[in-house]
């Protein structure tokens, strides 16, 4: 399996691209954005993962966040997936809501119908893209990091704690904590995963911190004029789920900041070095 180059431009001395492959997992072409920091000529660098949130793909981290200067000063190369399969014959939400379907495949397997046979982000993403990546780009995949923003948080925090193993470092921007626990992340698991709650638990950062999952540490960013704070969001929920289980957790409520990728911009450089911290070491 091969990635195709969509677009490629120099930028900070490496190269920000844009790659289109077919999945096995999803059924689907996938694509991705892929920053390369020029460390990367003299051999594999580090891997941080960002997940993005609802209505995103590959190219909003990419081109709001402002992350590659720094990567390319700390010789870390940035994966940004996109957030659900698309194309002909992927089912949508009946409404076209941005919640649910294109834009919001909340990093699960789906097992009910007709979501089942492309709605597979757990396994592309666990699975089919690392091995992608580490057989044809210069990523050293014994450094892997993880983080994301809202939807993409709680990908990121799920991921992690599925798989300690696999990363050095997790962090978070406005993560849905507990889709258990709210509108967004209720609509969404009862769709792709069906009633039964006991289903849900392998995704739900709080649920897997209280049935044992743990990380060295974990990052969490939260701007308190979030507009989706009290409903969905809630950190208090994953602050608690912390205390009780001894999960060492650094969240930081940054005030006046809003769900915005300005909010994202405005402390990239702070996960950044967090994750490098971790990946250098
Ligand atoms: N469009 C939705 C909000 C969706 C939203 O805020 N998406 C966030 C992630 S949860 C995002 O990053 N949007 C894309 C962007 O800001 O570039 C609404 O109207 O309420």
């Amino acid at each position: 399996m091969t990635l195709e180059i969509v677009s490629q431009a120099k930028c900070f001395g490496g190269t920000q691209a844009t790659y289109q492959h077919a999945s096995t997992a999803t059924g689907t072409a996938m694509r991705l954005a892929v920053f390369t920091p020029p460390q990367a000529a003299h051999g594999p660098v580090p891997v941080l993962w960002f997940l993005s949130g609802l209505t995103c793909t590959e190219e909003n981290f990419t081109v709001k966040a402002g992350a590659q200067r720094l990567a390319a000063e700390l010789g870390v190369m940035l994966v940004a997936p996109d957030t659900s399969p698309r194309g002909e014959g992927v089912p949508d939400d009946a409404d076209k809501a941005y919640d649910f379907g294109l834009g919001a495949g909340f990093y699960v397997d789906a097992t009910e119908a007709p979501w089942a046979q492309h709605y597979r982000m757990r396994t592309y993403l666990e699975q089919e893209l690392p091995a992608l990546i580490s057989s044809t780009l210069p990523a050293d995949m014994t450094r892997q990091g993880i983080t994301g923003h809202s939807m993409g948080g709680h990908g990121a925090l799920t991921i992690a704690l599925r798989s300690p193993a696999r990363f050095r470092s997790v962090s978070a921007f406005a993560p849905i904590v507990s889709p258990m626990n709210c509108p967004w992340g209720e609509k969404a698991l009862t769709g792709y995963l069906g009633p039964d709650r006991t289903a849900w638990r392998a995704y739900d950062a709080c649920a897997l911190i209280e049935d044992g999952a743990r990380v060295p540490d974990i990052l969490v960013d939260q701007g308190s004029a979030d507009s989706f704070l009290t409903t969905q969001l809630k950190p208090e929920l994953l602050e608690a789920a912390c205390a009780t289980a001894g999960q060492p957790l650094t969240l930081r409520r940054q005030d006046g900041y809003d769900h915005s990728y300005f909010f994202i911009a405005s402390f990239i450089a702070d996960h950044l070095a967090w994750h490098a911290e971790r990946l250098l070491r």
